[in-house]
């Protein structure tokens, strides 16, 4: 079993069902271990969309990286995201932050997520469930020093 960390993401639709089903569909291959809170987030990146419901999860898995990857794509695929625009509106986005305490570098897939340490969506809810996890030899603390007013609240 293999200890993984994945990022959820939604700004179509109803959300907070959006990530609960993202979530029933997951777990067919994934225990999940811990779940964050959702949080409303502003959107980074293209400003013109709605605010995305994020969240992060922990879990284990039998899945190789590889597979892991393709099995997030099958269900993004499954609730029919359409690509539309780079970091624009979508239904469901999965991604792998980090995989045991590897470092994968091919051309579908890096881990970990190249853009996680930049992105308070991630780390605040990582955060919530992981305070204690090293990222790239930093702690999360340490990270989230450098963020500068992204908004995002933590849903009660
Ligand atoms: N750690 C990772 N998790 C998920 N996808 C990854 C990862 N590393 C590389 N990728 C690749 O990134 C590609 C694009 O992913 P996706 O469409 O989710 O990007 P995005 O959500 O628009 O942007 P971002 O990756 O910044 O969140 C995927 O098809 C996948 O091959
Ligand atoms: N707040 C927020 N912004 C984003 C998000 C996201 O999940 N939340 N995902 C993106 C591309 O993956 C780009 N921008």
């Amino acid at each position: 079993m293999s200890k993984i960390y994945l990022s959820l993401g939604t700004n179509l639709g109803d959300k907070k069902s959006n990530l609960e089903y993202a979530l029933h569909l997951l777990s067919e291959k994934v225990i999940i271990l811990k779940k964050s809170s959702f949080y409303e987030t502003e959107p980074v990146g293209f400003k013109d969309q709605p605010w995305f419901l994020n969240m992060v999860i922990e879990g284990e898995t039998d899945l190789s990286s590889g597979d892991l990857l393709y099995f997030a794509k099958n269900i993004e695929s499954k609730m029919k995201r359409v690509k539309t625009i780079v970091n624009g509106p979508r239904i469901i986005d999965i991604d792998i932050l980090l995989y045991d305490d590897q470092e994968i570098e091919t051309e579908n897939l890096i881990i970990p997520h190249p853009r996680m340490q930049q992105r308070a969506f991630v780390m605040v809810p990582l955060y919530e469930i992981a305070s204690d996890l090293i990222v790239s030899g930093k702690s999360i603390k340490e990270i989230m020093e450098s963020f500068k007013g992204e908004k995002i609240t933590r849903q009660s």
